[in-house]
């Protein structure tokens, strides 16, 4: 049955006319008011017309159809799953915001308007913990161990926590029952962690939860307040099932038809825009809450939008899009408006912040483009990562530094020739659980280092022993000098034109006074890596990003036709 639309907000006065489109502006987003399940019907004086055209933005919904003025505008209720159209039961894509995203009141309100602005999607969205709010959670229980059950209270982590959280609750103008459960569960928690004086790393995983769990709830219940039907999901409850590796958890693959069904179901049942907690899983045997190593919510993200088959995954951030450096070390880094997936998991792994390392699995085994946006800009194109782009203009896309990594250098004590040298150096790294990021080798020597992402889960003395152990076990067959404080700098970019890239490299690396102590073309065509010091790395990088960005003179120089040199 047709229903006269009454929308909360004001309309402006729009007289009865000839014209055969309307335009009407609304106070409120119309998203807010449902309009997006409701079919639109235009009255000609009386006569309804099915609306040809109905089209709206945040705030303006213009309606068109043939044979005269229109005087109103009806709407068809949706009441319940019947009414979705065919196009209507599938959510369209995923919509991840970043802890800077929603970092207060205020930017989740400019979220949920950005939200609203496609009013043609059906978004699945992830939220991030507020702000830095993952960090504090850590600081709050690393105190708890040692300051006593009777100070917890005035940890200043847990009362900015609490601070922001309720203040946030009040700028939204939403019940604080909401979140008022987990405040005080969180305190809870860190008296325990202060009665044990131990911080496990499932106890951290379960500390840090409180962010997601918390951020969720917040935005949904304003979503609901405007108007706008949503529904909260922590993601240990809907199917995200993951190894028990805390702090570090991989999903595992029961994960996507759970999640599908879940999500699927109830938008089926009942529509209502899921909000999910990023970062977090549930262990498979544990059955604890894990989360998925920092920056997870990319991944929570990508996964989704696997298990939907959704038609695209947008990570909203607070960067233009994935850059051609990371523009804390030069701010003259610029967006890259295409990349690969293969190129945008090298450039993860390899140390850039923008993007969780294991995010881009999902959107790769889905072929799902990934989207990278920026909520404080909406306008900027951002980067699309897709399975392939057009290379051949392609040289260098993205320069990517990793810090503070640790290098060994393992000569063979045997003779030239020497079979099972290199398997037997591989197995030590096994047996000790540490992987290994760049490798060179020769017949009798290698040079490698370790991802420091692995050690640094762990306790630095745990890290220290376990370096000891690493060295020890290796001199059994060889000879290592165990050299820290170096920088892995990732070149990413067309390995196909790796002379010219070296060659500019290594002129830009000469002319500061920078020896490279190691140098690596992986096997994925899209990364090669240089080992120089720390102290000298960011300097690096702005010289390689000047001659590779800036000015291109060399280019023309070295640069043939067909790509090689
Ligand atoms: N190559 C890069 N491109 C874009 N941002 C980068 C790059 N390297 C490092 N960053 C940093 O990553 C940040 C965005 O990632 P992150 O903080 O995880 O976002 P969010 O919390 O919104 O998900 C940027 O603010 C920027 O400082
Ligand atoms: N809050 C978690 C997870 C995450 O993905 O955060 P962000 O999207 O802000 O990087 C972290 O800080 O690691």
């Amino acid at each position: 049955m047709a229903t006269a639309l009454h929308f909360s907000g004001v309309k402006t006065p729009c007289p009865a006319s000839a014209s055969s489109e309307r335009s009407l502006q609304y106070k409120q987003p119309l998203w807010s008011q449902r309009l997006r399940f409701a079919t639109c019907v235009a009255s000609n004086n009386g006569f309804y017309t099915s609306a040809k055209n109905f089209s709206c933005t945040s705030r303006v919904l213009r309606v068109s159809c043939e044979g005269g003025g229109i005087t109103d505008v009806l709407e068809k209720k949706q009441t319940d799953n019947q009414c979705l159209g065919e196009n209507e039961k599938q959510l369209t894509c995923v919509m991840k915001f970043g802890g800077s995203s929603v970092a207060s009141a205020e930017r989740m309100r400019e979220v949920a308007d950005l939200i609203l602005s496609f009013p043609q999607e059906r978004p699945v969205i992830v939220l991030s913990a507020m702000g830095k709010t993952t960090n504090k959670l850590l600081l709050a229980g690393e105190k708890a161990v040692s300051c006593g059950v009777t100070n917890v209270s005035t940890i200043d982590e847990l009362s900015f926590i609490k601070e922001l959280h309720l203040r946030t609750v009040d700028e939204l103008g939403v019940d604080s029952s909401i979140i008022s459960s987990h405040l005080e569960e969180l305190e809870q928690l860190l008296k325990g962690i202060a009665m044990m004086k131990e911080l496990t790393l499932r106890t951290k995983d379960y500390l840090v939860s409180f962010g997601e769990c918390m951020s969720t709830r917040l935005f949904a219940a304003y979503l609901n307040k405007i108007g706008v039907k949503a529904r909260q999901y922590d993601a240990f409850e809907i199917g995200f099932i993951t190894t028990d590796d805390f702090t570090n958890a991989d999903i595992l693959e029961a994960t996507y038809p759970a999640v599908a069904k879940r999500l699927h179901g109830d938008w089926i049942c009942n529509p209502a825009i899921p909000i999910v907690t990023g970062f977090l899983g549930k262990g498979w045997r544990s059955c604890a809450v894990t989360t998925l190593g920092r920056g997870g919510s990319d991944l929570t993200a990508t996964t989704i939008g696997k298990a939907l088959g959704l038609r695209e995954i947008q990570v909203w951030k607070d960067v233009d899009g994935v850059l051609t450096c990371d523009p804390n070390i030069y701010p003259r880094a610029e967006p890259v408006p295409y990349l690969t997936f293969e190129e945008a998991a090298e450039l993860a792994y390899f140390g850039a912040q923008v993007l969780h390392p294991q995010s881009m699995r999902p959107a790769r085994e889905g072929d799902i483009p990934v989207r990278v946006k920026n909520s404080y800009n909406p306008n900027a194109p951002g980067t699309v990562i897709t399975h392939a782009r057009d290379m051949s203009k392609a040289v260098l896309t993205s320069i990517v530094l990793k810090r503070n990594v640790t290098m060994l250098d393992i000569v063979s004590t045997r003779m030239l020739g020497q079979y099972g040298f290199l398997a037997k150096v591989f197995s030590t790294f096994e047996d000790l659980g540490i992987s290994v990021d760049v490798v060179a080798t020769s017949e009798v020597s290698i040079s490698l280092t370790l991802d420091p992402s692995k050690l640094w889960s762990r306790e630095l003395i745990q890290q220290a022993s376990e370096l000891d152990h690493v060295v020890e076990e290796l001199e059994k067959i060889a000879v290592v000098n165990l050299l820290q404080h170096r920088s892995i700098i990732s070149l990413i970019g067309n390995v196909q034109r790796s002379s010219l890239i070296l060659e500019k490299a290594f002129q830009v690396l000469r002319t500061n006074g920078v020896n490279v102590q190691m140098i690596s073309q992986g096997a994925s065509k899209v990364n090669i890596s240089l080992v120089v010091n720390d102290n000298e790395a960011e300097q690096c990088v702005r010289a390689l990003h000047q001659a590779f960005f800036e000015n291109d003179p060399f280019e023309v120089e070295c640069g043939s036709e067909n790509g090689s040199v």
